[in-house]
C-alpha cells in the first residue's frame, strides 16, 4: 500500500461522499425518530445545499412505502454508531458480463438508499464484502445464496475516519503491505477487541465465514486473534440468519467470569449481546437446574505450588474422569441401568390383560431410544394410562353385565324361588363390589405397575456408579486397575457424599443427566462457541454434544497455553477424529498482539513443549526486547514496577499488568504496591472484572486470553522451572499477554526461563 493522502486525487470526492452518507444516515435516523411524513422535510433540510444525486427527485415516490422506515432498535442503533465511521473500506466491482463498475463502500452495518434501493454501505457480513478480505485486485469471485459470481476486482481502498472526517485514503495493490493494520497494532489496548473488522486478515477471515453448517476447530498461536475471530463468527453468523434464529440459540462458553467482562465490551459493537454467555459450570448447573456445591479447584494452583503425591493423585483423578475411557465407563452404566428397566410383567388392570412385557420393554429399548430413559418412561406410563381410559367403561360394563345377568336369570328361575330374595340381594352386593374394585384398580393399576421400576435422582445415581470400585473397573475394560478403581471411588465419594464435587465431575453428571432425565429444551443452545478449549476435557465436550444434541461447535484454542492439561486435551485429534468427525481443523501461526522481539523470546520456550506446531510467526512490527532487571529488596521490587508503569504511561499505554507466577507472589507484589500507592492496584481474582485505571497484579493462569500494553512478569519466592512442563506453559502464557512492552523483574535471572 502506498500513502497517498492526503493528496489522494480523490480526496474531494470521497470527502463529499463521506458528507453525503453522514447526512443520509441523519435523515434516516431522525426520520425513523420523527414519522415518516417529515421525510421530504428532512431531505430538503439535509441536501438542500448539495446535489445530492439521481435520486433527488424520487424520494416523494418512496413516501408511499412504510417500510423504509421501520427500523429495529438495533438497526437504529448500529446506524447511531455508524455516524462517526460509516465505512471503512471500498472496493470496485465489475460483474462478468455488465458494463458497469460497481462501488461498494463498506462498513459495519449496511444502509440503503431508500429511493433506489442502492446500497450506501454494505456490511462487512454481505457475501460480496469478502472481495475485501479474500480477493486480489483482478479476476476474482464471491458466493452469495449457493451461486457464484465471477468479475474484476479494480480498486480497494482502505479510509481512516475519525469522528467523522475523511483523514486519510490509501489504494491497496498487490506489493504493499497492510499499513492499516500495521497502524491498527500500535494502538494502546483499550477497546481492541472491536477495531478489528476494517483489518481482518485473509486466514481470520476464512475462518469467521466458514460453512456455517459445519464445526470447526482452531489451533491458534497465541494472539492470533482467536478470541477475536469466535465473536466475528458469531456476528457473521446472526448476520446470515437473522431472520430464522434468535441469537440466544447461541452459546459462548468462557473460561470464566473475568473472561466474559473482556470480551462482552466487544459485543454490542459486533451485534452480539444478546448471545448467551457463561462458564462451563454454570451452563451444567443451568442444564441441571440445580445450584451445587462446586469444591474450588486448586489442583492447579498447587501444582504450580507443591509437588506432594497427594496433588498427583487428585490430577491423574481429574484427567481420567475427563477422559474418553470414562466414557466408556459411562455408556456401560448406561447400558446397565437401561436394562433395570426391562420387565417380563404384563399390565393387567384387575383380571384384565391390557399390555404386554414383550411390548413394553419393545418400546422402551428400541422405538423410543432417542429419549432419556426417564422420558421413556413417563412416555410408557402415560401410554398405560391412556390404555386404561380407552377399556375402562368396558370393563366396567363386562362387569355389571355378568351380574346383571345372573340377577335376571334367578328373578325368572323357578328352583331359585326359594332363596330368590337373598341370592338377588347377594349378587347386588358382589356387583357393587366387583364394580368398586374395578374402579380402584382403574385409578391405581397403572402407578402400581410402574412401582416395579426405580426411581432414583441424578445424584443417587452418581453415588452409585462410584460405590462399587469391582464394577467400575470390569466396565473400564481394563484401563482402571481394581487398586486405581478403589483410589477413584474413594476420593470422588468424599465428596460427593456431601453434596459437593468437583469441576470434573460436572461433565459426568451433564452426561448422566442428559441420558436418565434429559435438558430441557429451553437451556438447549444451537451454535456454541468455545474460547480456551484446550482447557476442557474429551468428557466436556463430548457430554456437551450429546447434552445439546448438535455438533455445531466453534472451537477455538492453542495447546501450548494448555495448563490445564492434567485435566484437558493433550491433542485436538481425538476432538476431530471421534466427537466431531464433521469439522474443519485449521492452525493458525500468525500472531498479531505482541511484536517481533517479544514473541522471538516466548518462541524460545515454544520449542520447549512436546507440540509440532510451528514457531509463531508474528507480524512485522518492532519494539523494545524484553528487559530483565534485578531487585535486592521488595522496595527496590516495587520501585521498578514504578518505574516501568511511569515511563510506559509517557509513552502513552494506558494498560499494565504484574503477572506472577502463582497467587502467593501476587498478594505479596500487590501489598507492597499497596502500600506504596493506595487505591491504585488491583490484584485479581477470579470473578472480577478489570479495571481500566488500576495496575493490574494477576498470577499467570489467571491471565491467559487477557492482554495489556505493558507486562512485567515478577517473581519473589516463585521461580519458573524449564524441567516442567506446566511451568514452561504458564511463563509462555505470561510472556504472550504484551501488545508492546515486555519485562522481567526477579531475584536472579535463573527465577525465569531463558533469561
Ligand atoms: N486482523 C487483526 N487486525 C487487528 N488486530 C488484530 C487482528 N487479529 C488480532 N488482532 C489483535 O491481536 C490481539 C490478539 O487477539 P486475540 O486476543 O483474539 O488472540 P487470541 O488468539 O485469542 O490470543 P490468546 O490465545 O493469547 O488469548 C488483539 O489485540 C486483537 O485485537
Amino acid at each position: 500500500m502506498t500513502k497517498e493522502s492526503p493528496i489522494h486525487p480523490d480526496f474531494s470526492i470521497e470527502s463529499e461522499r463521506l458528507e453525503f452518507t453522514k447526512r443520509y444516515i441523519d435523515v434516516v435516523i431522525s426520520t425513523s425518530l420523527t414519522s415518516k411524513e417529515k421525510y421530504k422535510e428532512n431531505m430538503e433540510k439535509a441536501f438542500g445545499d448539495i446535489d445530492w444525486g439521481e435520486s433527488s427527485a424520487a424520494y416523494i415516490d418512496i413516501l408511499t412505502n412504510s417500510s423504509f422506515f421501520e427500523m429495529s432498535k438495533e438497526e437504529l442503533e448500529s446506524l447511531t454508531k455508524a455516524k462517526t465511521k460509516p465505512y471503512f473500506a471500498r472496493i470496485d466491482f465489475q460483474h462478468e458480463g455488465s458494463g458497469k463498475v460497481e462501488k461498494h463502500y463498506i462498513g459495519k452495518t449496511s444502509l440503503y438508499q431508500r429511493e433506489n434501493q442502492e446500497q450506501i454501505i454494505v456490511d462487512w457480513r454481505s457475501p460480496i464484502a469478502n472481495l475485501y478480505y479474500e480477493g486480489r485486485i483482478g479476476d476474482v469471485s464471491y458466493e452469495a445464496e449457493g451461486e457464484t459470481y465471477e468479475g474484476d476486482l479494480s480498486l480497494k481502498r482502505q479510509y481512516m475516519i475519525e469522528d467523522g472526517l475523511l483523514e486519510e485514503i490509501r489504494d491497496i495493490d498487490l506489493t504493499t503491505t497492510d499499513e492499516l493494520l500495521q497502524d491498527s497494532l500500535a494502538k494502546s489496548s483499550s477497546n481492541r477487541l472491536t477495531e478489528i473488522i476494517s483489518t481482518i486478515q485473509e486466514e481470520q477471515n476464512r475462518i469467521i465465514r466458514a460453512d456455517l453448517n459445519k464445526p470447526i476447530i482452531v489451533q491458534g498461536a497465541a494472539g492470533s486473534g482467536k478470541t477475536t475471530i469466535a465473536l466475528h463468527r458469531i456476528s457473521y453468523f446472526i448476520y446470515n440468519y437473522k431472520q430464522h434464529f434468535d441469537p440466544r440459540q447461541l452459546m459462548i462458553l468462557a473460561p470464566s467470569n473475568l473472561f466474559i467482562d473482556y470480551i462482552s465490551e466487544a459485543l454490542p459493537e459486533l451485534g452480539v449481546e444478546r448471545v448467551r454467555q457463561t462458564t462451563f459450570t454454570d451452563y451444567v448447573m443451568t442444564c441441571l437446574e440445580k445450584k451445587l456445591t462446586i469444591v474450588e479447584d486448586h489442583k492447579l494452583i498447587q501444582l504450580i505450588e507443591t509437588h506432594d503425591e497427594k496433588v498427583e493423585t487428585a490430577s491423574w483423578i481429574s484427567g481420567f474422569k475427563g477422559s474418553k475411557a470414562f466414557r466408556r465407563i459411562l455408556e456401560h452404566y448406561i447400558e446397565e441401568v437401561e436394562q433395570r428397566f426391562y420387565t417380563s410383567k404384563d399390565f393387567y388392570v384387575d383380571k384384565y390383560k391390557l399390555y404386554t412385557a414383550k411390548r413394553f420393554t419393545h418400546l422402551f429399548k428400541e422405538e423410543y431410544t432417542y429419549m432419556p430413559i426417564y422420558r421413556r418412561m413417563d412416555k410408557l406410563k402415560s401410554l398405560l394410562q391412556s390404555y386404561v381410559r380407552s377399556n375402562k367403561k368396558q370393563m366396567v360394563e363386562k362387569v355389571e353385565k355378568f351380574f346383571d345377568e345372573r340377577i335376571e336369570t334367578a328373578l325368572f328361575e323357578r328352583s331359585k324361588a326359594g332363596n330368590r330374595k337373598e341370592y338377588v340381594s347377594k349378587a347386588l352386593d358382589k356387583k357393587i363390589e366387583r364394580v368398586d374394585e374395578i374402579k380402584k384398580a382403574i385409578r391405581t393399576s397403572v402407578n402400581g405397575y410402574m412401582k416395579q421400576f426405580e426411581k432414583k435422582n441424578l445424584h443417587q445415581y452418581f453415588i452409585e456408579l462410584f460405590s462399587d470400585p469391582v464394577r467400575l473397573a470390569s466396565y473400564s475394560k481394563g484401563e482402571l486397575s481394581g487398586r486405581q478403581a478403589e483410589q477413584l471411588c474413594q476420593y470422588t465419594l468424599k465428596y460427593a457424599k456431601k453434596k459437593q464435587y468437583e469441576v470434573e465431575d460436572l461433565a459426568i453428571l451433564l452426561y448422566l443427566q442428559s441420558h436418565l432425565f434429559g435438558i430441557d429444551k429451553f437451556h438447549k443452545a444451537k451454535n456454541i462457541v468455545i474460547d480456551e478449549a484446550q482447557d476442557y476435557s474429551y468428557m466436556q465436550l463430548y457430554s456437551l454434544k450429546r447434552a445439546l444434541e448438535t455438533d455445531m461447535f466453534t472451537l477455538v484454542g492453542d495447546l501450548a497455553q494448555g495448563i490445564h492439561s492434567y485435566r484437558g486435551l493433550q491433542s485436538w485429534e481425538p476432538v476431530y477424529r471421534d466427537i466431531f468427525p464433521r469439522a474443519t481443523y485449521t492452525e493458525l501461526q500468525k500472531s498479531y498482539r505482541t511484536t517481533i522481539e517479544i514473541m522471538e523470546e516466548a518462541n524460545k520456550l515454544l520449542s520447549l513443549l512436546p507440540y509440532d506446531f510451528p514457531k509463531v510467526n508474528p507480524v512485522v512490527r518492532h519494539g523494545d526486547a524484553p528487559s530483565f532487571d534485578e531487585y535486592v529488596d521488595v522496595d527496590e521490587l516495587a520501585s521498578f514496577i514504578e518505574n516501568k508503569v511511569d515511563s510506559g504511561r509517557k509513552e502513552g499505554f494506558q494498560t499494565f499488568a504484574v503477572i506472577g507466577k502463582s497467587m502467593k507472589d501476587c498478594v505479596e507484589i500487590s501489598e507492597i504496591l499497596q502500600e506504596r500507592q493506595p487505591g491504585k492496584v488491583k490484584l485479581l481474582e477470579e470473578q472480577e472484572s478489570i479495571p481500566k485505571d488500576q495496575i493490574v497484579v494477576v498470577p499467570s493462569y489467571l491471565s491467559k486470553g487477557l492482554e495489556f500494553d505493558v507486562v512485567i512478569i515478577a517473581a519473589v519466592e516463585e521461580s519458573f522451572n524449564r524441567e516442567n512442563e506446566l511451568d514452561i506453559k504458564l511463563q509462555y502464557v505470561a510472556m504472550t499477554r504484551p501488545l508492546h512492552k515486555l519485562a522481567f523483574i526477579g531475584k536472579k535471572r535463573e527465577q525465569f526461563i531463558g533469561q
